[in-house]
Order: C-alpha cells, then sequence, then structure tokens
C-alpha cells in the first residue's frame, strides 16, 4: 500500500472488521485477517471459538488488535459468565473487548447492576480497550444518553452503537450526535451495524465517532470505493 494517501490510511486504522455472524466459515475469517493486515485495519473480531485462532494469525503485528465479543449478540448473560467470558478472550489474545450491555436490566431501570456489572468486566480486563454495546437503534433518546453515562461510570473506553445482529435497524448518524453530545469527550464512540458507505462513515466523524465496525464483505466494498 505504498501509494495510500494520509486520510485513507487515518480511515483504514479506524475500522474493526468482523466476521461474527453466526455463518462464517474459517476460509472467510483467514481472508479477513489477511485484509485486517494488508490495510492496517484496528481490530478483528470473530465470535469466542475463533478468537484465539485469530490472535495467533496478528501475533506478528502489534498494531492490530485481536478483538473480542462478549455476551454476544444479546447481553443477558450473568454477570459471573461475562467476567469468565472476558478473562477467557483476554488470555487467548484479545486485546479489545466488545460486550453488550445487559439491555433487560437498563430498560427496566436497574442502573446500579449494570454499572457494577460494567465496572467488574474492567476489572477482569484492565489493560484491554473495553467498548460497551448498548444497541441504541432499539432505545430512545433519553435512554441512549442514560446508557452512555453508564458506560463512563462503568469505566468503558468506547460506548458502541450495535451487535449489527438487527438487519432492518442499523446505527445512524442522528445516534453518533446524541451519543457525542451525552459523551462530552468522557468516553469514545464506535458506531456499528449497517455502515455502509463512505459519506456515512465521514458524516459519523464530523458527529464525534472514532471507531467503526463493518463486516467483512461491507469493509470490502468499502476499500473497493476508496481506492481507486
Ligand atoms: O461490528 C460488527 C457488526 O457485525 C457490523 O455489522 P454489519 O455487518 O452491519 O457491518
Amino acid at each position: 500500500m505504498s501509494d495510500e494517501t494520509e486520510e485513507q490510511k487515518k480511515l483504514m486504522r479506524q475500522i474493526d472488521i468482523s466476521c461474527v455472524q453466526a455463518f462464517h466459515t474459517m476460509d472467510e475469517i483467514d481472508a479477513m485477517v489477511e485484509l485486517a493486515k494488508k490495510y492496517r485495519l484496528a481490530a478483528v473480531f470473530t465470535l469466542p471459538a475463533f478468537s484465539a485462532h485469530v490472535a495467533e494469525r496478528l501475533q506478528d503485528t502489534r498494531e492490530i488488535h485481536a478483538g473480542g465479543v462478549v455476551s454476544f449478540p444479546g447481553g443477558g448473560d450473568t454477570t459471573g459468565q461475562k467476567k469468565r467470558q472476558a478473562k477467557e478472550l483476554w488470555e487467548a489474545g484479545c486485546r479489545e473487548i466488545d460486550m453488550v450491555m445487559n439491555l433487560t436490566a437498563f430498560r427496566s431501570h436497574e442502573f446500579s447492576y449494570v454499572k457494577e456489572e460494567l465496572l467488574a468486566i474492567r476489572e477482569q480486563v484492565p489493560s484491554a480497550i473495553f467498548k460497551v454495546i448498548i444497541e441504541a437503534p432499539q432505545l430512545t433518546e433519553q435512554e441512549i444518553c442514560q446508557a452512555v453515562d453508564l458506560c463512563v461510570k462503568g469505566r468503558a473506553d468506547y460506548v458502541k452503537t450495535s451487535t449489527g445482529w438487527y438487519p432492518g435497524c442499523p446505527s445512524i448518524v442522528e445516534q453518533v450526535r446524541i451519543m457525542s453530545r451525552e459523551a462530552a469527550g468522557r468516553i469514545q464512540i464506535k458506531a456499528a451495524g449497517g455502515i455502509r458507505s463512505l459519506e456515512t462513515i465521514q458524516e459519523m466523524q464530523k458527529a464525534g465517532c472514532s471507531r467503526f465496525g463493518m463486516g467483512m464483505r461491507s469493509v470490502q466494498n468499502l476499500i473497493k470505493s476508496i481506492y481507486k
């Protein structure tokens, strides 16, 4: 990638690529790792059974992280299960942990349960980049603000819009704006789920988003559109 511009490089460093749907094959996962290495993406995510494999294949590069998902995609595991998952993924070599918030507890106003759970996971993986998924497309504006605030109190590094498991409910710029306004620089924002174009990414960047989670096919399309 010798003729890559600084702008392209910077954008690639904000992309988390993933094969986290149930249908991916090992060949796809391996192709995704190679793509991440070629374009120097930020992190590579799979479902947990394949995280150690990805971490091993990324061993020769420190700047591209293996990422692991905790309580994906529902968020309803017990705190103990989430702690064990996070620890196991860290031990497998994952340096980024994306965990789904317990949204039933959250939407039932069990805020202290949610906060304590986030703090418990933070304690398990103190050096990991810890992102918390809130499924913003399913929440009201007030709930999005409350969820962002809890992620700050739970010492997460990022609050993330969505798992991408709800195809009819993409992450949109307005959600990022709300999150960014509430975050006020206290936590970073990752958008994921249905992000399909450079234009959307640029608008989300302007709204305050610094990381983008995209499925492998969407990243391939994005690359085609910007490296001509
Ligand atoms: O962050 C991970 C998601 O799988 C991204 O979803 P997507 O397939 O809609 O890009």
